[in-house]
């Protein structure tokens, strides 16, 4: 799954729903929840049913709806499921039993198995709870966490500084309950979408800290985070080098080898061939894109 970039919309807003058929996220994520004042939350749910029956986006689609225990989640969930879209976003989950509720709401609307439900982890006892979450969703129809920092501050307290120093411990937490059940999982939000500087060394600072993509407010923040998650040409060029070396008759029966002075092991030629699928996907959405 390409999810470099996952750009929240408003479903409540007419002209960001029409522009964001065109751009180049891998993952639009309309927002039925936090972005919907409560007031209108029926409102946004029809615009929202209606825009999605276009299919114009090329890319992912997933919605964010309101929690399931309220009558506006169930209402969303069933517009979801009815508009085909790739993934349900659940807010706030704190507790496994959410994933099975969601998923079985899903199976009983005969909700088609590759409808995927993400779990946004953003309060104290989502945290501390993720691995749970992901090693009980997993077995349902969960494919990734998503971190929701402007919650988790909220919820906290914390007041991190601009490199998230004291948030890092968490996020680590997160990271890792994913990996460890085979999740995806994508960074938070960077509300400053005005100060592209702080944005990009948020997103290096994601990717060196395994996430698999950024969540992002704002148009503006897509390409730099396309360009933060993807593989660099560098990654492209050593994951070539290291594929045809494998290739050569001479280490065929070799475990180790050494490529410019540096040891490489068969787990490497694993990651290469990671890096050149993602390399093609990232061509194959971009021709998506150009061709939208
Ligand atoms: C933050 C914004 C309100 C800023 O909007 P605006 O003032 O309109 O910005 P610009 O004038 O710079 O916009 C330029 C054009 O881009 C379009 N636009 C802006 N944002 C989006 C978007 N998200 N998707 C699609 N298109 C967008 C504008 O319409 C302008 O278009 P044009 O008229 O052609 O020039 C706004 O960016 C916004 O609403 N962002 C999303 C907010 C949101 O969804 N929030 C909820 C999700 S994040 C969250 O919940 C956090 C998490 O749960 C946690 O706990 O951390
Ligand atoms: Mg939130």
């Amino acid at each position: 799954m390409l999810c470099r970039s996952l750009l929240f919309v408003p479903a409540v807003n007419r002209r960001a729903l029409e522009k964001s058929d065109a751009l180049p996220a891998d993952v639009v994520i309309y927002d039925l929840e936090d972005a919907v004042a409560p007031r209108a939350k029926a409102e946004a749910r029809e615009m929202l049913r209606e825009h999605l029956a276009a299919r114009r986006f090329t890319g992912l689609r997933a919605v964010r709806i309101n929690p399931l225990d309220t009558s506006e989640g169930t209402e969303d969930l069933l517009m979801a499921r009815g508009a085909g879209v790739d993934a349900v976003l659940l807010p706030k989950v704190e507790d496994a039993d959410q994933l099975s509720e969601a998923a079985r709401a899903l199976d009983e609307m005969d909700a088609p198995a590759k409808l995927r439900l993400w779990a946004m982890i953003e309060t104290p006892l989502g945290i501390v709870k993720a691995e749970k979450i992901a090693r009980k969703g997993v077995r349902g129809r969960l494919s990734a966490l998503v971190v929701g920092p402007n919650d988790i501050q909220l919820t906290t307290n914390i007041r991190p500084d601009a490199e998230r120093t004291e948030l890092l411990p968490w996020l680590m937490q997160i990271v890792l309950a994913a990996k460890a059940n085979g999740l995806f999982v994508l960074d938070g939000i960077y509300s400053d979408f005005r100060d592209p500087d702080g944005f990009a060394r948020e997103c290096a600072a994601g990717r060196r800290m395994g996430f698999d993509g950024k969540s992002l407010i704002h148009p503006a923040q897509i390409a730099p985070a396309n360009t933060a998650f993807a593989p660099s040409e560098t990654d492209v060029l050593a994951a070539q080098k290291i594929l045809a070396a494998f290739e050569h008759p001479e280490n065929a029966e070799r475990a180790v080898i050494q490529i410019d002075g540096r040891m490489i092991e068969r787990l490497h030629l694993t990651e290469a061939r990671r890096v050149l699928a993602q390399r093609d996907a990232i061509a194959a959405r971009a021709a998506a894109t150009a061709t939208a």
